[in-house]
């Protein structure tokens, strides 16, 4: 693509030189990527300042920077106010706006993104549209998956895997959308046709500071959803009604809003909502009548994720009794309460809560049906919201007959000094802390009676332990089994 029709509809920049000849064929940001007749963007990282690699990336085949700044380099310099911002933009227009070319809903809140995008896809799978989805455990594009390094990845990888979507024929991309990623501009130019809100609790503060601005960040996925008509269809946003931003985020949208929930009058609610030991039953009121749902899914939290996805689809143009099918036969997500059966004669159940919120969900669910003593395992993550974890500590302490204080990925800071962040101020003594995850796991397992239930908490599908910069190898579930054994 010419350089200059390249950048030609960034919103301020400035160009001192002639960009009339340069053809660029690739985008990079990262300068150890680049390749001939690149345009490196340099972005100013929590880690590096990309700008210090300008000059390796000319050596590596850039032949136009974009700064924030005036560098000495040999190539032309495109200068604007916030190279993220621009490489949004540059990201949508190199892949030719692939998001308006593909069916995209998105779908953010603090808990039940990977549950909600899961079931969303699923249906639309179901309903034989061809299919993809990216989130916290991986991307898949029909059928075949990738790794991924975010739950919502930087633009440039976003808008490269949309216009593969294109190029595969994808109809409808499902994609978990978190503050981080609305904050920093990583979805900017993404047309979305539906966008989602599960629920905010308290999580990220270390990012976020206040709830409120972590509210902001949310709401900005309603403000962005755009008024192009796309397929036909109008574009929807769809709300939690039982949440108590709702209000706030029906004000912030300008697009038509469908509610569900189960305490407030919603566009889908459920209503003769029981739980059981083996699922969930309920009647689904929608705009189009009543529909019988009975899911294997455990929990009121699941009959709020299988509503949002309902509500999506419908949304979406799916008719009810294909959401009705799948609502009915899905399995859920890999670490998602997920149990581990091997014969043995107390539960155990592999959770990702890492929330108050969701432990509370999730404990609160267990409770119901245990017969005998409930046992978590828990962590608090290193590097992330110190403010969580006392509130974790004391929602493990008031559910739990007994919890077991361990690591979850504690990143740069000690183990230790996580668990006495957690335990500062806790006025329970049904604790005990064991650092290493594993004697953690071994300990809970081995005290566990008949008809217990131990939780393993926090970690869910992940396959790691991130202490210090080291990626380690470690497995909630393999650990499990191997002290099942
Ligand atoms: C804090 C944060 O968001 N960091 C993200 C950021 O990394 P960074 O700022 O450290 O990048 P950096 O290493 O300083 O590099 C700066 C620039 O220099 C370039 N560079 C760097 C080194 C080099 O040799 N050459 C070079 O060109 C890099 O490619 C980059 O363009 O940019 C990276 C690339 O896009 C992200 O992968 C990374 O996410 C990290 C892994 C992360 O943990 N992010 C978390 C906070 C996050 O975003 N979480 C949310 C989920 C939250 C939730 O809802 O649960 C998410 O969406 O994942
Ligand atoms: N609707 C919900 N409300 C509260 N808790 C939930 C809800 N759905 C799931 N949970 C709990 O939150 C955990 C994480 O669920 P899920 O992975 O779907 O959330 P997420 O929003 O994708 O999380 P992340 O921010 O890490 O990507 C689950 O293991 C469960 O404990
Ligand atoms: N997306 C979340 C996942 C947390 C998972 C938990 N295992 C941890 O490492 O804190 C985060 O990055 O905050
Ligand atoms: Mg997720």
């Amino acid at each position: 693509m010419n350089a200059k029709e390249l950048i030609k509809n960034l919103p301020d920049y400035q160009c001192q030189q002639n960009l009339d000849m340069l053809n660029i064929k690739h985008i990079e940001m990262d300068h150890r990527l680049l390749k001939e007749n690149s345009l490196f963007v340099c972005i100013k990282g929590y880690t590096v300042d990309g700008h210090q690699f300008a000059e390796a990336a000319v050596e590596n085949g850039a032949t136009v920077i974009v700064a924030e700044k005036e560098l000495d380099v040999s190539v032309p310099v495109v200068i604007v106010p916030d190279t993220s911002r621009a490489l949004a933009h540059l990201a949508n227009n190199f892949y030719d706006h692939p998001s308006s070319k593909l069916k995209v809903i998105g779908v953010t809140g603090t808990n039940g993104k990977t549950s909600v995008t899961n079931i969303i896809d699923e249906i639309h799978h179901y309903a034989k549209q061809k299919t993809a989805i990216i989130g916290t455990i991986q991307m898949v594009i029909d059928g075949e998956s990738h790794p991924v390094k975010n739950t919502t990845p930087d633009s440039l990888f976003l808008q490269k895997n949309l216009h593969q979507m294109v190029e595969k024929k994808i109809d409808v991309a499902t994609m978990e959308v978190s503050s981080h990623a609305l904050d920093l501009g990583r979805v900017h130019g993404v047309d979305f046709d539906i966008a989602v809100f599960t629920n905010l609790s308290q999580d990220h503060l270390d990012y976020h500071q206040t709830m409120e601005n972590y509210l902001f960040a949310k709401s900005l996925l309603f403000s962005q959803l755009g008024n192009t008509l796309k397929h036909e269809r109008p574009k929807y946003a769809v709300i939690n009604q039982d949440d108590e931003h709702a209000e706030f985020l029906n004000r912030v949208t300008a697009q038509p809003v469908l509610t569900y929930g189960v305490q407030n009058k919603a566009s889908f609610q459920a209503v003769n909502v029981e739980l059981m030991a083996n699922g969930v039953s309920f009647i689904m009121k929608t705009p189009k009548g009543n529909v019988p749902i009975k899911s294997k899914l455990m929990g009121m939290f699941s009959v709020y994720n299988l509503l949002a996805a309902a509500t999506a689809a419908y949304a979406s143009g799916i008719e009810l009794d294909i959401i009705q099918h799948v609502l009915n036969n899905t399995t859920g997500v890999k670490g998602r309460f997920q149990p581990v059966e091997h014969k043995q004669d107390f539960g155990v159940i592999i959770d990702y809560a890492h929330t108050p919120d969701s432990l509370e969900n999730v404990l609160s669910t267990i409770k119901r049906f245990c017969a005998g003593n409930i046992r978590v395992v828990v962590g608090c993550g290193g590097d992330r919201d110190r403010r969580k974890r006392p509130l974790m500590a004391e929602v493990a302490c008031q559910y739990a007959d007994q919890a077991i204080f361990t690591s979850d990925n504690p990143r740069s800071e000690s183990s230790q000094a996580i668990i006495d962040d957690m335990v500062e101020g806790l006025k329970h003594n049904n604790y005990q802390t064991i650092l290493d995850r594993e004697e953690a796991i071994k300990q809970a397992i081995e005290q566990a009676n008949d008809k217990d239930v131990v939780l393993i908490a926090g970690k869910g599908h992940e396959t790691y332990q991130i202490v210090g910069d080291k990626v380690l190898d470690f497995d909630d579930e393999q650990v499990a089994i191997k002290y099942l054994n």
